[in-house]
């Protein structure tokens, strides 16, 4: 699925990652690491947001290319938005380009339970109102791998439930899933295909 080639990425003059040779098949994997270990910056890299030196390919298609943007979506651990524009304008544009089918933004939304809220504008919302908007974007459209950066945080437990819930659904259509989180998953919950170590400036598969 993923393939990894003489990765590097520096931010000015400090290197964060090396990663010289890494293989990811489909599956769902749980990414763990220390604060600062470069979780955000490998998932950045990956869904295409950063620059960075060397070569990524997902499913044979180079990073460099339009199409690769369109099978990965990220969502961010601490999303930060515009104050001015509600939920609903952020999402609307995102389900756009995304090219989301009909009726997908709405039946997140209802799940999420956002409608309430998300005409209002993103400066009126809690941390976990803001987050149930992140995790939203991260699903919408057709992505062949969703990237879900500390998902679990800032949601409250039926948010947490859901959030299993629709993962395992997802990946039942094909979906491939990048979690972090510094806290266990529930096994009970999901099951995972492999678990990987940001360390020492690199990607380890444990
Ligand atoms: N925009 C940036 N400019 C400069 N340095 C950065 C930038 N973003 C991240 N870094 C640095 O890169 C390193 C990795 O940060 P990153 O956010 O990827 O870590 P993380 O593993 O996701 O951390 P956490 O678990 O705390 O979220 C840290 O040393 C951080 O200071």
């Amino acid at each position: 699925m993923l393939e990894i080639k003489d990765f590097s990425k520096s931010y000015k003059s400090q290197k964060v990652l090396q990663i010289s040779d890494l293989q990811i098949p489909a599956g769902i994997y749980w990414f763990v690491g220390a604060n600062g270990s470069g979780k955000s910056t490998f998932f950045r890299s990956v869904a295409g947001m950063l620059p960075f030196e060397g070569h990524l390919k997902f499913e044979g298609i180079d990073s460099s290319s339009n199409t690769y943007r369109f099978k990965i979506n990220y969502s961010e651990a601490e999303p930060q938005y515009p104050d001015f524009l509600s939920g609903q304008e952020i999402l609307a544009y995102i389900a756009e380009v995304k090219k989301a089918k009909s009726g997908q933004l709405q039946k997140l939304v209802d799940q999420f339970g956002v409608g309430g809220f998300w005409k209002q504008n993103i400066g009126t919302y809690s941390s976990g109102m803001l987050k149930k908007i992140a995790l939203i974007s991260g699903f919408l459209g057709d992505p062949s791998l969703i990237i879900l950066d500390e998902p679990f945080i800032l949601i409250d437990h039926a948010t947490v439930d859901l959030l299993y819930t629709l993962i395992v659904e997802y990946a039942a259509q094909g979906k491939s899933f990048f979690l972090s989180s510094h806290q266990d998953l529930a096994p009970e919950m999901l099951t995972i295909d492999g678990v990987f170590k940001v360390v020492n400036n690199t990607v380890t598969k444990l």
